[in-house]
């Protein structure tokens, strides 16, 4: 739910701080040189009465909030001092103006990744508060989140020949039922020549991680809330490594994304051959090395004070380790 206010607020933020218009191939640029994040799954896209997830050149991703009581409630999940913090995106205070009031300036958790491969997987939708009619209305979105215990919001996987994404969305989820759940998942690892199942394995202990801190804490229920994957899909390396080297003279502060340069544009210098020139790929090598994949938890504009266990996060979460563990297997 975005506000009108809100939105007039964002536009005359944008309309007194508008820079030129080159930054994105749909020459869309908003406030602070930012540009829509091209690597957004799901969740509020750039439209007609919000600006979605924008990508920042300083390498962060601007979130914009939603209207109380959501987005101050997401703002002040990320102010907590949790014990959760390895499992969430790095959340920075330096966001400053007016952009402070209306974003979530976080790390931008696929941007190490040459070909980030990405999938969202949401949780039941519906708050304590929510009233009968929102209750309804979202179970009738996917009747079998209750049984299943997760949805399939979006997903985004490099193909390596031809070298392309191809990308899934909320309604692909959707459609996937008790039988179907597991090929779902299994689309998300294939390059389209083999399985990764090595990704499949480091992402099942992340998940394993984020059980473990459900099962020891009983203070908070997470609804509405999503769990982000990213696995690299570029099978080249550069200088050694899978992943996008620090740029000269960016530092990286504890407690702060790290400062880099914008993916988007990156994403759009590498489309066609994996060999032509690319601003990090100085020296592309073919080699299979350690991949590294990122889980983390996003989206808490639904999360409240409780004083039992969140059961029903840890079904979705049991659930998809065993379905994850069922790709292994076969
Ligand atoms: O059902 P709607 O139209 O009220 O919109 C839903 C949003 O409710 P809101 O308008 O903010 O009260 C709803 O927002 P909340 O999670 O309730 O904050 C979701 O964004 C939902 O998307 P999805 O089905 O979870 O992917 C949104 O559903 P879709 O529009 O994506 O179907
Ligand atoms: N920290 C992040 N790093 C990279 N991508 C992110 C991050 N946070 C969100 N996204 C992208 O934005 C999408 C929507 O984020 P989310 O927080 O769920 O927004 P919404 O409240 O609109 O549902 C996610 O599916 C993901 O693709």
């Amino acid at each position: 739910m975005r506000t009108p206010v809100l939105i007039g607020k964002l536009r005359a933020y944008v309309t007194n701080h508008s820079v030129t218009r080159n930054a994105s191939r749909s020459g869309q640029v908003l406030l602070d040189g930012c540009v829509p994040f091209s690597h957004q799954v799901a969740g509020h896209k750039c439209g007609i009465n919000n600006t979605g997830v924008l990508q920042h050149p300083d390498g962060t991703i601007l979130k914009q909030l939603q209207a109380p009581p959501r987005g101050p409630r997401e703002m002040n999940f990320y102010t907590r001092l949790l014990d959760l913090q390895q499992h969430l995106p790095k959340y920075t205070l330096k966001n400053k103006g007016a952009s402070k009031e209306l974003y979530l300036k976080l790390e931008d958790v696929t941007r190490r990744f040459l070909r980030p491969c990405i999938m969202d997987i949401g949780k039941r939708s519906y708050d304590p508060l929510a009233s009968q009619e929102k209750h309804e209305e979202q179970i009738s979105k996917y009747p079998l989140m209750e049984e299943i215990g997760f949805l399939l919001l979006g997903m985004r996987v490099y193909q390596i020949d031809p070298d392309r994404y191809i990308t899934h969305d909320q309604f692909y989820g959707r459609s996937l039922g008790k039988d179907s759940i597991k090929n779902g998942l299994t689309r998300f690892f294939h390059n389209g020549q083999e399985l990764r199942r090595h990704a499949v394995s480091l992402i099942i202990s992340k998940i394993q991680s984020i059980l473990r801190w459900f099962e020891s804490q009983t203070q908070l229920h997470f609804y509405a809330s999503s769990l982000l994957m990213v696995y690299e899909g570029s099978p080249h390396t550069v200088n050694g490594s899978k992943h996008k080297p620090a740029e000269p003279g960016t530092e990286h502060q504890q407690g702060e994304p790290q400062s880099n340069s914008n993916n988007s544009h990156e994403a759009l210098s590498f489309q066609s051959s994996l060999t032509h020139s690319h601003p990090y790929c100085h020296n592309v090598q073919h080699e299979r090395n350690e991949e590294a994949v990122e889980v983390k938890m996003i989206d808490f504009a639904h999360v409240f004070p409780s004083d039992n266990p969140d059961e029903s996060y840890m079904y979705g979460l049991r659930n998809l380790l065993s379905t994850l563990e069922q790709i292994l297997k076969d």
